[in-house]
């Protein structure tokens, strides 16, 4: 069997403390080729010894040092002789871990938002040749008063005196703003310092190595069993069809659910352009009839996402007992997948169907490769495959599908009008060549009903609402700007085409504070 050698490569691990960042911070660091992993606050100095990293990291986190849902780390960490750098709540962590230090809420609202820091000492390795004052993030309502002893303050903020302290004997770093956002302007220049001159790290991992150490860990978790794999016909999916292949070839059978969910005809599509391709075969299931009537009478959307996730478990399952041996379910979920749908220290946004949707008693192991990377990385990791660009830069498309853009109850009849408009969306876009730039369009109905005049009659009909963003990771997101004229020529087709429809809405909102989907 390949193995991989995987101490061929330097890493850094990130311990998580619940910030909405975290998974950033890996990002940044695996851009600058070094392989970074989130791992839970609870993994000990010997876990980490034995993993070989060159460096941790201690993320921020919404809880304060000294309550009493704190999340605490095992002490015999600092006394691995490994630089750690503490962003946020992990520099609150350090300083009220080590002898000396201490951490106090601000007596006003705390300091939330862009604001300047000075570098008090410029020979600090964290700050080598960068301006004396910059932009940061600040988000925090704790901050160090004290630092501990062998300590000093290295940067001082607006609103925050003790912004960033070091122990260069020990290399042990605490930053009080979060360098893994762009809004702190030299963030990844304090990060590459980190990383290269402190902890000495060496860019030598790739996303290649990526691809080889998933599949030597495929061969070794399925051995001989046979795997089923949800496949979409989305960048995701596909692209874990293909690591699959290469893992253990015909071991794998797709299976491509027709949840009467889809869009305009891409069922056929999905079909005629993946049968075959990457020598994987496709089981196509029609099961619009029990999503549906699943669905029949439903209106809180975390309850249609839970029964979208049973349903596409349950048809999984029963094209598993059709074939041998098959004990494992691959998906493609990435971390934003994740992260929304909630872990032990974040929030639950949205139920994602292959996630927080899944059912309690799920029988398959999951194979879940691309769930720690975001959506442009899985983009990368796909041209690296040598996947066609279409494919690649296919713009997203969620399981649950048309169901969480029809706002309350889906019915056949309220699923056409959103199948219909989003039709003619996509075909204008196309024409517009929005297509390469938007990032992720579709058109949505919220229920509204309203009066219109049509042929000299009065209509009381439903809008339907054009959503455009732009996007890199699909984390947060801008509503996209589009011509008027496009949005014009759209309007006037829905209207006249869609039979039911009398009004059309642009959206105008970001995520934050919205989300791309509606539900
Ligand atoms: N119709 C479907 N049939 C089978 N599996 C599906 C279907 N829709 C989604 N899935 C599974 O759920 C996972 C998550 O869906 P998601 O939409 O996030 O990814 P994707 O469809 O692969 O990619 P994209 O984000 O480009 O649409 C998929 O990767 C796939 O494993
Ligand atoms: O496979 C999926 N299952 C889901 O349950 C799901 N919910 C949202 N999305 C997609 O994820 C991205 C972020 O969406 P939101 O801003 O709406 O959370 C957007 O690209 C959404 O289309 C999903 N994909
Ligand atoms: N973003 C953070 O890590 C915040 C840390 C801590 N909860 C504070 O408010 O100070
Ligand atoms: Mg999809």
């Amino acid at each position: 069997m390949q193995t991989v050698d995987q101490t061929k490569f330097d890493r850094v691990l990130v311990l998580d403390f619940g910030s909405q960042y975290n998974q950033l911070i890996t990002r940044r660091i695996r851009e600058f080729g070094v392989y970074s992993e989130l791992k839970p606050h609870t993994m000990t100095a010997a876990e980490i010894k034995a993993s070989g990293a060159k460096a941790v990291i201690f993320s921020g986190g919404p809880n304060s040092v000294y309550g009493d849902d704190a999340l605490t780390v095992d002490p015999a960490i600092y006394e691995l002789g490994l630089p750690i750098l503490g962003i946020c709540y992990g520099m609150q962590l350090m300083a009220k871990d080590l002898t000396g230090g201490e951490v106090v809420p601000a007596d006003d609202n705390g300091d939330y938002g862009q604001s300047a820091m000075q570098i008090v000492d410029a020979t600090s390795p964290l700050f080598a040749g960068l301006d004396a004052e910059q932009k940061v993030l600040m988000s925090h309502g704790d901050y160090v008063k004290t630092v501990p002893a062998g300590f000093s303050v290295v940067g001082t903020g607006e609103n925050c005196p003790v912004a960033a302290i070091q122990d260069v004997d020990r290399k042990f770093f605490g930053l009080q703003f979060h360098p893994e956002v762009r809004l702190t302007e030299h963030g990844n220049d304090i990060l590459r310092h980190f990383v290269f001159d402190i902890a000495g790290a060496t860019a030598n991992w790739t996303m290649r190595d990526f691809i080889d150490l998933q599949i030597a860990e495929i061969r070794e978790t399925v051995g001989d069993k046979r795997v089923l794999l949800g496949l979409s016909g989305g960048v995701d999916s596909s692209v874990v069809a293909v690591l699959l292949h290469k893992a253990i070839g015909d071991q794998l059978t797709a299976v491509f659910v027709d949840h009467g969910l889809l869009r305009k005809n891409e069922a056929t599509q999905v079909m005629t352009s993946l049968q075959g391709k990457f020598g994987v075969n496709i089981v196509q299931v029609d099961a619009s009839d029990r999503f549906l009537g699943e669905l029949a009478g439903v209106t809180n959307p975390e309850s249609k996402r839970k029964i979208i996730g049973k349903e596409f478990i349950d048809v999984f399952s029963e094209e598993a007992r059709k074939l041998d041996g098959v004990e494992f379910l691959a998906q493609g979920t990435l971390y934003t997948d994740v992260i929304e749908s909630g872990t032990d220290t974040a929030q639950t946004i949205k139920s994602h169907h292959n996630v927080g949707g899944l059912p309690d008693d799920l029988q398959f192991k999951l194979i879940e490769p691309l769930n720690k990377l975001f959506k442009d990385e899985v983009r990368e990791l796909g041209e690296q495959l040598g996947m066609p660009h279409d494919l690649v830069w296919r713009q997203p498309f969620p399981g649950p599908g048309l169901a969480i853009r029809v706002i309350g109850e889906v019915t056949p009849a309220r699923l056409s009008l959103v199948r219909e408009s989003d039709a003619i969306l996509r075909d204008e876009f196309a024409k517009a060549g929005l297509d390469q730039t938007v990032w992720q369009y579709f058109t949505a109905l919220p229920g509204i009903r309203s009066v219109g005049v049509m042929g000299d009659g009065r209509t009381y009909d439903e809008a339907i609402v054009v959503r455009a963003v732009t996007s890199i990771d699909g984390m947060t997101a801008e509503f996209a700007e589009i011509p008027w004229a496009v949005l014009g020529e759209v309007s006037a087709k829905i209207v006249n085409e869609v039979p039911g429809v009398n009004r059309v809405l642009y959206d105008i909102t970001g995520k934050p504070p919205a989300t791309i989907e509606y539900e």
